[in-house]
């Protein structure tokens, strides 16, 4: 049931002014303009617009995985979460084998009646599905030990911030302070690594930040928390229990690590290769229509940064290697840096260069796609 404060702020903040236009064909996203911003919010606007007639869409197809969801070598959330939705593109770059799109006939149960909410493309011989079997074929000679590095370098920084924010509040040092949101900073960088990867416990070191939005919309809708979401309060009860100091202070010392994890978090994010007027937005003129491929406006919406490619730490711990990872979201980050002879040959095969920036042009570029007010016409060839 709705709370009374969630009614009103939907009948009085819905929107009046004209709806924008996706140059991509999207429709408008239902509860686009819902006050609370989450993705158990965006999922629920993503049920109504994608014709998923409450199974899971895979191009025109519907299937009923709800037998599979246990056994699912990703683990039970991507299908549990996905209920209802088209999951065509998050199915193709989350898997590398073929062995998942060989099973899929088994869950098939009719074809959907309304057209797919995406213009993108998977073809066969499009740039998208061949890069993928040529990195599929690279994959065996990648070696597997940046994989335990990643996992290492994860580890190190989470006992770092654990261990600098025990201090901070011990001491009342804000120094310490400012060097733990640091670590806490690049331990949730660095956990974003394994999110896309099978179910793993690193993946919740993300849950140090307080950045979940859910803990609000667990109070205004009066719906159940998950257990990680409860891990900011078990962090600050460690500290108020091996501190000695009293609650008020490690509460004020507690919130001083986040917001300081927060703004230098807030910095990377925003910066790391999303937005620039180079880079495709929503509303800007689009490839032609025959050239949709999933892939290739991958490319065209992310950049990478110079300063940091080749450097296993700083690819974990700032977003790097980007492109790469967006393409292949579950390949781990150590591994990424041997992709890219292929990459380079793929791309080259379909006329597509991938461009480098540095960390500066990209942050003034922000703000200039900030300023932006028309939408760019044509900077994307082809
Ligand atoms: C929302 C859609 C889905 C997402 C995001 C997703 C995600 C994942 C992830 C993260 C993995 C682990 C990959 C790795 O660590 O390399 C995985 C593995 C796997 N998934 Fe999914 N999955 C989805 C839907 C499905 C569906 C619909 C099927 C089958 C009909 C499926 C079958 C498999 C299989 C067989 C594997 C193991 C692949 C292998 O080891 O080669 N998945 N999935």
């Amino acid at each position: 049931m709705k709370s009374k404060f969630l009614r009103f702020l939907q009948d009085n903040i819905s929107p009046q002014l004209e709806l924008p236009k996706s140059s991509l064909g999207f429709r408008y996203p239902t509860l686009r303009d819902h006050p609370l911003h989450t993705a158990e919010i965006w999922l629920r606007g993503k049920q109504a617009d994608d014709g998923a007639e409450g199974l899971w869409r895979l191009y025109d197809g519907l299937y009923d995985f709800s037998t599979f969801i246990k056994h699912h070598p990703g683990g039970s959330d991507w299908l549990e979460l996905t209920k209802g939705t088209d999951i065509t593109e998050a199915f193709e770059a989350h898997h590398i084998s073929t062995i998942p799109e060989k099973i899929l006939h088994l869950y098939f149960v009719r074809k959907a009646k309304a057209p797919r909410n995406s213009p993108f493309t998977f073809e066969e011989n499009g740039f998208y599905k061949t890069l993928k079997a040529r990195v599929r074929k690279e994959l065996e000679n990648v070696p597997k030990q940046p994989e335990k590095r990643s996992k290492i370098l994860a580890d190190i920084l989470f006992l770092s911030f654990m261990v600098t924010s025990l201090i901070t509040v011990r001491d009342e040092s804000y120094i310490m302070g400012s060097l733990s949101g640091l670590f806490l900073t690049m331990t949730c960088i660095a956990a974003h690594n394994f999110f896309h990867q099978s179910d793993n416990f690193r993946m919740y070191y993300f849950d140090f930040t307080m950045m979940s939005s859910r803990i609000l919309q667990a109070i205004i809708e009066k719906s159940a928390l998950r257990w990680e979401n409860y891990i900011p309060l078990f962090h600050l009860l460690f500290l108020y229990q091996c501190s000695g100091r009293p609650f008020v202070t490690t509460l004020i010392l507690y919130a001083f690590i986040i917001t300081v994890g927060s703004l230098i978090f807030g910095y990377i994010g925003l910066n790391a290769g999303h937005h620039h007027p180079d880079l495709f937005h929503d509303g800007d003129e689009v490839r032609s229509p025959s050239k949709m491929d999933w892939g290739l406006h991958q490319m065209d919406s992310v950049r990478d940064r110079l300063e940091i490619t080749g450097s296993h730490f700083l690819v974990l711990t700032t977003f790097g290697d980007h492109t790469l990872h967006h393409l292949f979201p579950t390949i781990d980050h150590g591994r990424l840096n041997y992709l890219y002879p292929i990459f380079h040959e793929v791309c080259a095969h379909f006329g597509m260069e991938m461009k480098m920036s540095t960390q500066i042009d990209l942050t003034v570029g922000q703000f200039q796609q900030l300023s932006k007010i028309e939408p760019t016409k044509r900077s994307i060839k082809g």
